[in-house]
Formats: C-alpha cells, sequence, structure tokens
C-alpha cells in the first residue's frame, strides 16, 4: 500500500494500514506535559477521571520551560507540584533552566524517527523536524493519555511542500516557514500533515524552525523526511521511507532561488509581506530565541552579524536560548559574548518571553521584531504592543539599526 510518511507512522502504531480519515486509537511513544498546563492536567486526570496514577510513567515527559525559572508565588508553587509529582509517579523531569521542551526531547533523542509524540503544547508538530508524528493536544487528551496510555486520532490527509533551488545569503529557513504562511494562510493546512520534500540537504536546527510552524498553518502536525540527519543520532526505521507512490492531496511548490527575506506583519502569522515593504519601520525591542529560531545557529547567525559592532540605543535586545546545551554551545566559542558586547540581554534557556509572562513583556509602547512563531495581538505582553516575526539574520540588522532592516545590505558592508 503506498503511503505517506504520517500514514506509515500511525500504520505502524496501530499495526494495520490506515488511509486519511479513518479514526484510530494508538499508543504514543511519548506525552508531554509542560509547566503551563501540567497541573491543571494533573487534575484533571485525577478529579474528573478519578485515576490517581498515571498508566505508565516512562511515556511521560514534563518539562519546566515556559516561566521558567519561576517569577511569581503562584508560578513557583505549580511548579512545584510538578516536581512532586514527577517524583511520586517516577516521571522523567526536566527542570527550569534545561530548556524549551521541544528543544530538549530531540537532544535527549526522545523524539526520533517515526514515533509519535504528543504533547500538550501546540508547537509538538516541531518533532517532526527528526521523521516523528508530533503533535499538539489540549489537556484533556492529555490527561487521557497519562490515565490510559492511549489517544484517539483522526489519520489527517498530506499536504506535500515541495522545495526546489538553495537559499541565497541573508535569506534563510525561516523565510521559507514565513513564505508559507503567506501562500497558505493561517488556515491552509487546518488538521492536515504537511510533509516538506525537497530538503534532504537541510540541517536540523532548520528543520526544527520549518516544522515548529506547521501548526501555524493549522496542520495537526509537519514531518520533514528523516533522509539527511545525523545518522549517529537518529536511526531510521526501514519501514519509513519517501514512498513514490503515496498520495498527497494538494502539492505546494516554493523555489528557494528567488525567495527575499519575509516579515509578518502585526497581527497575523499570514500577514507576510517582502521585507522591502516593511523596511525602516521603527522597532524598540529585538527578541531572538523560541522554540523556532532559539537555537545555537540561530545566535550564531545574529553574533557574525552583529560581530564588533553595538545595536542600535534606541532598542533593548533579548536573547533566549532554547535549551542550555544550545547555550553552552554559544559560550563554547564566541557567540554569547559578540552578542553581549553588541548589547544583548541573555535570559535563562527556555521561552523567554515569546508568551510575555517574564524575561522581556512588552509595554504599551513596545514595537518588537521576534524571530519566534507568533504575532497576535498582545502575545508578547500588552494589547497595544505590536510584534513583526522574521528570520535571526533579520533580527540582528534590526537591532543594529533601530529599524526593520534588510540583513543583505550589512553583510556587503562586512
Ligand atoms: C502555553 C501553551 C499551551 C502554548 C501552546 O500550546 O502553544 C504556548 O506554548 C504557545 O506557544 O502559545
Ligand atoms: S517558545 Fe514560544 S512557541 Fe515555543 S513552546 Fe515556548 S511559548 Fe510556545
Amino acid at each position: 500500500m503506498n503511503q505517506t510518511l504520517t500514514e506509515q507512522i500511525i500504520s505502524h502504531a496501530v499495526g494495520h494500514p490506515v488511509r486519511p480519515g479513518d479514526l484510530v486509537i494508538v499508543r504514543p511513544d511519548v506525552a508531554m506535559g509542560h509547566d503551563s498546563l501540567t497541573p491543571s492536567i494533573i487534575e484533571i486526570m485525577r478529579d474528573q477521571l478519578g485515576v490517581a496514577d498515571v498508566k505508565d510513567p516512562d511515556q511521560i515527559v514534563l518539562a519546566i520551560d515556559h516561566v521558567a525559572p519561576a517569577t511569581s508565588v503562584d508560578t513557583a508553587n505549580m511548579q512545584s507540584t510538578i516536581r512532586t509529582f514527577a517524583k511520586e509517579q517516577g516521571i522523567r523531569l526536566f527542570d527550569a533552566g534545561r530548556g524549551i521542551a521541544h528543544q530538549v526531547l530531540v537532544e535527549e533523542g526522545i523524539a526520533t524517527p517515526g514515533r509519535i509524540v504528543v504533547g500538550s503544547d501546540s508547537h509538538s508538530c516541531g518533532y517532526g523536524s527528526v521523521g516523528a508524528f508530533g503533535s499538539g493536544f489540549g489537556s484533556t487528551d492529555i490527561a487521557l493519555v497519562w490515565a490510559t496510555g492511549q489517544i484517539w486520532l483522526r489519520v489527517p490527509e498530506t499536504l506535500r511542500v515541495l522545495v526546489t533551488g538553495r537559499f541565497r545569503p541573508g535569506v534563510d529557513v525561516k523565510d521559507l516557514a514565513l513564505k508559507l504562511c503567506r501562500d497558505l494562510t493561517i488556515e491552509g493546512a487546518t488538521y492536515d500533515s504537511i510533509e516538506y520534500h525537497g530538503l534532504d540537504w537541510l540541517d536540523l536546527p532548520g528543520r526544527q524552525t520549518l516544522a515548529s510552524m506547521a501548526v501555524e498553518l493549522g496542520a495537526k502536525a509537519g514531518i520533514v523526511p528523516p533522509a539527511g540527519l545525523p545518522a549517529d543520532r537518529f536511526e531510521v526505521p526501514d519501514w519509513l521511507y519517501v514512498d513514490p507512490g503515496a498520495h498527497y492531496y494538494r502539492t505546494v511548490t516554493v523555489d528557494l532561488d528567488t525567495l527575499e527575506p519575509q516579515v509578518a506583519k502585526p497581527n497575523s502569522v499570514d500577514a507576510v509581506v517582502d521585507l522591502s515593504e516593511v523596511e525602516g519601520t521603527e522597532v524598540s525591542v529585538v527578541f531572538i530565541g523560541t522554540c523556532t529560531n532559539g537555537r545555537y545557529q540561530d545566535l550564531r547567525d545574529a553574533a557574525n552579524f552583529l560581530r564588533g559592532r553595538r545595536i542600535s540605543p534606541n532598542v533593548r535586545m533579548m536573547v533566549t536560548p532554547a535549551s542550555s546545551q544550545e547555550m553552552e554551545r554559544a559560550a563554547a566559542d564566541d557567540t554569547l559574548a559578540t552578542l553581549l558586547q553588541a548589547g544583548a540581554v541573555i535570559g535563562s534557556a527556555g521561552c523567554g518571553p515569546c508568551m510575555g509572562r517574564h524575561q522581556g513583556t512588552l509595554s504599551d509602547e513596545d514595537v518588537c521584531l521576534s524571530t519566534g512563531n507568533r504575532n497576535f495581538r498582545g502575545r508578547m505582553g500588552s494589547p497595544k504592543s505590536r510584534i513583526y516575526l522574521a528570520s535571526p539574520l533579520v533580527a540582528a540588522a534590526t537591532a543594529l539599526t533601530g529599524r526593520i532592516s534588510d540583513p543583505r545590505d550589512g553583510m556587503e558592508r562586512s
């Protein structure tokens, strides 16, 4: 039977071939919970489902990443609840400072090709970067997985993104992710699984950027075929391969040879334009971080651009590494030092100000250019603030001038 990667993974999990539209019950390999929702998931499991103990502690992973370390007595108490629960149930916990779950589960080899990884977070689609079926679910669904080990799923249709060409200097995978938001819109792939083809050459961080933004198109999952992943870290099961006979209900093509730097304007992820249309817009904050663009390579790109220069005095620049490991790499060479010398503030590894809860919450007056994935009204703080989304390179160029700037100009200068 000819199948997409999505269909292969779900078929393997249920033990028989599935088709789009089938309703199936699967046993996810991993069910992740983080500090924002785990206390309520525990409550649902215990008070509403009447189940005291999780079915399989080895299936569950917990992370304290959203407001980490705690910022108030309330968040501190919620995090204590999570620690106690993890200890008592024998569940693996990545505590504050280790980093964003979506990054940590990839680093730790918990998300691997062919696995089903569900999480209480919409950006769980990012696990598709390693050829897993990663998907976000609501608290009740996750509580059910913890209680029973299982979840029900409707097999999604698969939308194929076919990428040709190569990025030109100054353009990167974030521009591709934003271009897809522009072309498909925020509802263009509702409940689909997106598969990104033509990218066997793309490195893992690039795949993570791309897959993490599948949900911004409404998708249930976003999978990059695992060919080209570092073989020493990721074993690809023999039943998981790109089948030339697979059926995609729709194919969208993007040619990287002609792709320009892209920017999403406030207040929608699909309000995307070529950078030239918003070039010169004044900003007060630049944020580099998140599960989309907070990795070493992102910090490195910004540092390379800013080396030996100071950011504009009109801008505050926040840099939040996605994990302790990524932060360590940035500290081991001159990446962190370069960013500090340029005037950046470095936050503790985690989600940082992405959701506006700490480490750089935006004021009424702020206009932010962020490397994150969402720019809804009030996303990073005040509902009066405004957020533009772009690549780390555009973020660095913008921090330098205090206005949305094209990194290609700076590259020519240096
Ligand atoms: C807090 C969490 C439930 C939320 C999500 O599901 O995505 C957050 O991570 C986000 O990015 O908005
Ligand atoms: S970094 Fe932002 S988008 Fe990613 S999980 Fe954290 S809050 Fe959500």
